[in-house]
C-alpha cells in the first residue's frame, strides 16, 4: 500500500465532491476492455479481470458494454466489492462513438455504472442532442455521475459548462484536434487541471508506472490505464516488437 497524502491532488473548489470521485481521488482506475472478435470479448472474462485488478489495488474499474457493466456490478455485489465502476458503451468505431446518445447512456447506468462515460467532444452527437442536454437527461432518468471523455481543453471547458461531474483526457489524440502523443498527453492534462474546477482523469496511452506517477504528479485526480493492464495482445506485441527490432 502507497500512501500519497503529500502529491494527492487538492479538491476542486465548488460543491462537495460526490463519493465515488472521493474514492477514486489518487488512485489507479483499470480499464477493463477486449475489442470486436477478440476471445476475451465475454462478460465473465471481463469481470475476472476486473476481480483480478482489484486484487491489485484498483480504485476503480471502467468497463465497456452493458452486458460487461451488469456482470461486473453483480459480481462487486455479491462480493461486497465497493469500488466504482465506470461503464460506456462504445457503438461504431470513428466519430462519435463512446456512448454515443442519452438511450446508450441511461442503458449504461440501468446497468449498474455509478459513473458513466460519455463522449464529451463538441462533434455532433447521432441523436441530435447536445452535450448538456444529454446530462439533464441521464440526471432525470438516473443517479449516475457523468464523465466526459474529452479530445481538447475546448472539449473539458464546453463539457464542464454542460454540468459534467468529471472530465477525462481519453479522446486526446483521436478526434484530430490533439497530437496523438507516445504516452499520456500530460500538456492537455494540465491545461486541464489549470483550467477547470471539476476533478480531471488522465486517461489514454498510459502505458508504464511511471506514466501514471506522472500524470497524478500533474494533477490528475485519478489515472485510467486499459491496454497496459488488460489488453495482452497489444503487450504481446510491444514485446514481440522490441525482440525483431
Ligand atoms: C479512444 C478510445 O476508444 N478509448 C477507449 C475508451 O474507453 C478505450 O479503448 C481505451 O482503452 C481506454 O480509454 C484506456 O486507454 P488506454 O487503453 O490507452 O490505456
Amino acid at each position: 500500500m502507497t500512501d500519497r497524502p503529500s502529491t494527492a491532488p487538492a479538491p476542486p473548489a465548488g460543491p462537495a465532491t460526490p463519493d465515488p470521485l472521493v474514492a477514486l481521488r489518487g488512485g489507479l482506475v483499470v480499464s477493463c476492455q477486449a475489442y470486436p472478435g477478440e476471445a476475451m470479448r465475454d462478460p465473465r472474462t471481463m469481470t475476472q479481470v476486473a476481480l483480478a485488478a482489484v486484487r491489485g489495488g484498483a480504485a476503480g474499474i471502467r468497463v465497456q458494454g452493458v452486458a460487461d457493466v451488469e456482470h461486473v456490478t453483480h459480481a462487486f455485489a455479491e462480493l461486497g466489492i465497493t469500488v466504482p465502476v465506470t461503464g460506456l458503451w462504445k457503438d461504431g468505431t470513428d466519430g462519435v462513438f463512446i456512448t454515443p446518445t442519452l438511450r446508450h447512456a441511461v442503458a449504461v447506468a440501468h446497468a449498474g455504472a455509478t459513473i458513466v462515460a460519455i463522449d464529451g467532444t463538441r462533434r455532433p452527437r447521432p441523436d441530435g442532442l447536445s452535450l448538456a442536454q444529454t446530462v439533464a437527461g441521464l440526471r432525470e432518468q438516473t443517479s449516475a455521475l457523468v464523465m466526459a471523455d474529452c479530445g481538447s481543453l475546448d472539449d473539458a471547458l464546453a463539457a464542464r459548462d454542460a454540468g459534467v461531474d468529471v472530465v477525462g483526457t481519453t479522446l486526446s489524440g483521436y478526434t484530430g484536434e490533439r497530437p496523438r502523443t507516445d504516452g499520456p498527453d500530460l500538456e492537455l492534462l494540465a491545461q486541464l487541471v489549470d483550467r477547470l474546477d471539476v476533478p480531471v482523469i488522465a486517461e489514454g496511452r498510459v502505458h508504464s508506472p511511471a506514466q501514471a506517477r506522472a500524470a497524478l504528479d500533474a494533477g490528475a485526480w485519478a489515472v485510467v490505464v486499459g491496454t497496459a493492464i488488460t489488453h495482452p495482445t497489444s503487450i504481446t506485441g510491444w514485446f514481440v516488437d522490441a525482440l525483431t527490432a
